[in-house]
């Protein structure tokens, strides 16, 4: 008898466009959603949106409170939940970069309340996910836990942001390409399971990101609006699989080891872009789609190199043949790189002069 089952937990209302973050009141609104709502926040987002969106509630009657996140840690996630039991809060707001989404999305989940998901950057793709990566000693955790009920992301905002927080996010989807042979790899060698779903749709993600490439441009609120496109989709695919495994494959372990060597240098988006180009050398050979992926990563305006991402050139030597070790997650990297197949591979893909 066939008695598999899975579950493919999605956002119910995903809200993008130009002034937006007007309607986040509306957005959750027919959402049955009680009590006050803690919004999480991290410094800088917290002046550029989170105030506002505390306000809107505040106007519409909710009694808002709000918490401020340093960075992403299991104690953080612990002092998001002390503090929504401290105000009695109902629901979570997230709202910034990659960080305080991931610290909220966790917390609510372990609260048993709703979150909604408000970026100030299109940064990363956890936007809508339901996963949250934290790391914890020697290893970083890809937790499962249930994506936002409502997402707000306000184009004119995205916008406004750095730059190279967009040109992360689109490094963050063309890492899709290699984790997603990763995924492949680990299910033709050790049986893991596969979706073809999943799978289709994080390539495909990439593929049309990178075929729309011509108009994600500096000052051009429309590239938000075709990244943040991407995000979503690339979150959906990891809701699909149950896993990260989508859009998470060897170049995000490196970029996780690259965190925790040389912590704050560099972007997510941009490091995992980069270690994607050094793991598709190591998938295709050095005739292979390496290029690609670098030419790709280029076009957009994204790091192609160690100096660019403002890594001594050991470091990525170190988190390549290390990064093996964080998670159980089989990947091309084996059983782990040699100094010297680590050495080589940089070298080839120029990541290291
Ligand atoms: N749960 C998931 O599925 C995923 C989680 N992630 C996680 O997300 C994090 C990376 O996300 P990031 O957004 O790069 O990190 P982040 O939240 O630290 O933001 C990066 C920087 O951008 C700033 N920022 C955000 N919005 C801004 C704006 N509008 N204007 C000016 N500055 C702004 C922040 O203050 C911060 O300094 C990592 O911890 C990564 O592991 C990444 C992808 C998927
Ligand atoms: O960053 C991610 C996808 O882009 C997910 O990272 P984790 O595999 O650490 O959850
Ligand atoms: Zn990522």
């Amino acid at each position: 008898m066939f008695e598999k089952s899975s579950w493919i937990r999605l956002p119910r209302n995903v809200v993008v466009g130009h002034g937006v973050l007007d309607e986040t009141v509306a957005a959750v609104e027919g959402l049955y959603l009680d009590g006050r709502p803690l919004v999480v926040t991290s410094p800088t987002p917290k002046a550029i949106a989170a105030d506002r969106v505390a306000d809107l509630f505040a106007e519409a009657g909710f009694d808002p409170a709000m918490v401020v996140v340093e960075e992403a840690s299991f104690a953080e996630v612990q002092r998001v939940i002390d503090r929504a039991r401290e105000e009695d809060a109902g629901f979570l707001v997230g709202v910034g970069g990659g960080k305080p989404i991931d610290l909220a999305k966790m917390a609510a989940d372990e609260l048993g309340q709703a979150l909604v998901s408000v970026p100030t950057a299109a940064s990363h793709d956890g936007i809508v996910s339901g996963r949250g990566s934290v790391p914890e000693k020697d290893t970083r955790h890809s937790v499962a836990a249930d994506p936002p009920v409502a997402v707000v992301a306000d184009t004119e905002v995205l916008a406004e942001a750095p730059w190279r927080l967009t040109t992360a996010g689109c490094a963050d989807i063309i890492s899709n390409y290699t984790a997603v042979k990763d995924w492949q790899l680990a299910h033709r060698l050790k049986n893991v399971e596969y979706s073809e779903y999943a799978g289709a749709l994080s390539q495909m993600t990439a593929e049309m990101l990178v075929g729309s490439a011509g108009s994600i441009k500096r000052g051009l609120e429309e590239s938000a609006w075709i990244v943040v496109k991407a995000l979503v989709s690339s979150g959906v695919a990891m809701s699909i699989a149950g896993s990260s495994r989508p859009a998470s494959g060897a170049e995000h372990l490196i970029s996780h080891q690259l965190d925790r060597i040389a912590p704050g240098t560099a972007l997510h988006g941009h490091q995992v872009g980069v270690a994607s180009v050094l793991t598709e050398y190591l998938h295709s050979g050095a005739d292979g789609e390496w290029k690609q992926v670098r030419d790709a990563l280029q076009s957009l305006g994204a790091p192609t190199t160690a100096a660019e991402l403002g890594h001594d050139p050991e470091d990525i030597v170190e988190a390549a043949t290390t990064a093996h070790t964080i998670r159980d997650r089989y990947t091309i990297l084996g059983d782990g790189l040699s100094r010297e197949a680590a050495m080589e591979a940089a070298t080839v893909t120029g990541i290291i002069g």
